[in-house]
């Protein structure tokens, strides 16, 4: 997606430790238009598919997977929360997931009332990395019986090999960007044509 791809290069900045800083406009100050851009993306990508729920993970996904619902009929989203409270009740479907930028294991958590065997989720993110996150969500869809038709990406850091393996296991994953390679001495970025 072009659009995207151009506000990376205006607007990213490359970080130690193979990090793309995009925080001016994907996932700390949001840019509601883009993200109805990506949701429209997503939703030719996945016309056709009888999608009943978005999953995402917190925190980032959130946002973009809420602005993207509003092109699938105004799903349901779920975000499977990574701690667990006093306001989760009930049976749930747990899961693990070590996160890219807090380096540490979260649990990864959804309540069983919000997803079931009779589901066809779209799995959404902001980022995808080496996958951990992806799998964390695909592991509760198994747990739930759901289906996963597919999955919806903005950022892919594609050397960095989750989505690759991803699409090796069958996954159809529509990622908006894919970096193939990032230079942190010259901040160069080269984008998977
Ligand atoms: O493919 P992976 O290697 O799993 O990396 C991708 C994940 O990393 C980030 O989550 P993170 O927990 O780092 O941050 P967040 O709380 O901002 O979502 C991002 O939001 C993805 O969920
Ligand atoms: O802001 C981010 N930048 C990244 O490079 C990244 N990788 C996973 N998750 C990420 N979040």
């Amino acid at each position: 997606m072009k659009e995207l791809e151009d506000r990376i290069r205006r607007e990213g900045t490359i970080k130690p430790g193979n990090v793309l800083k995009v925080d001016a406009f994907l996932n700390h100050q949001c840019d509601v238009a883009l993200y109805d851009a990506m949701g429209r993306a997503w939703a030719e990508h996945f016309a056709g598919k009888n999608i009943t729920k978005i999953l995402t993970i917190e925190a980032s996904g959130i946002g973009i997977a809420c602005v993207a619902a509003r092109h699938f009929g105004d799903v349901p989203v779920i975000f499977a929360k990574k701690a667990q409270s006093i306001n989760l009740d009930g049976d749930q479907y747990v899961s693990t997931v070590y996160s890219f930028t807090k380096q540490r294991e979260f649990p990864v958590i959804v309540s069983r009332k919000y997803l079931g065997p009779d589901d066809h989720v779209l799995l959404i993110d902001d980022f995808l990395a080496n996958g951990k996150a992806l799998h964390g969500l695909i592991d509760i869809c198994e747990h739930a019986g759901a289906t996963v038709e597919g999955i919806g990406i903005a950022i892919e850091k594609g050397f960095q090999g989750g989505g690759d393996e991803l699409r090796s296991l069958g996954y159809d994953v529509d990622s908006l960007a894919v970096v193939d390679s990032m230079d942190p001495q010259n901040g160069t970025i080269e984008f998977r044509a």
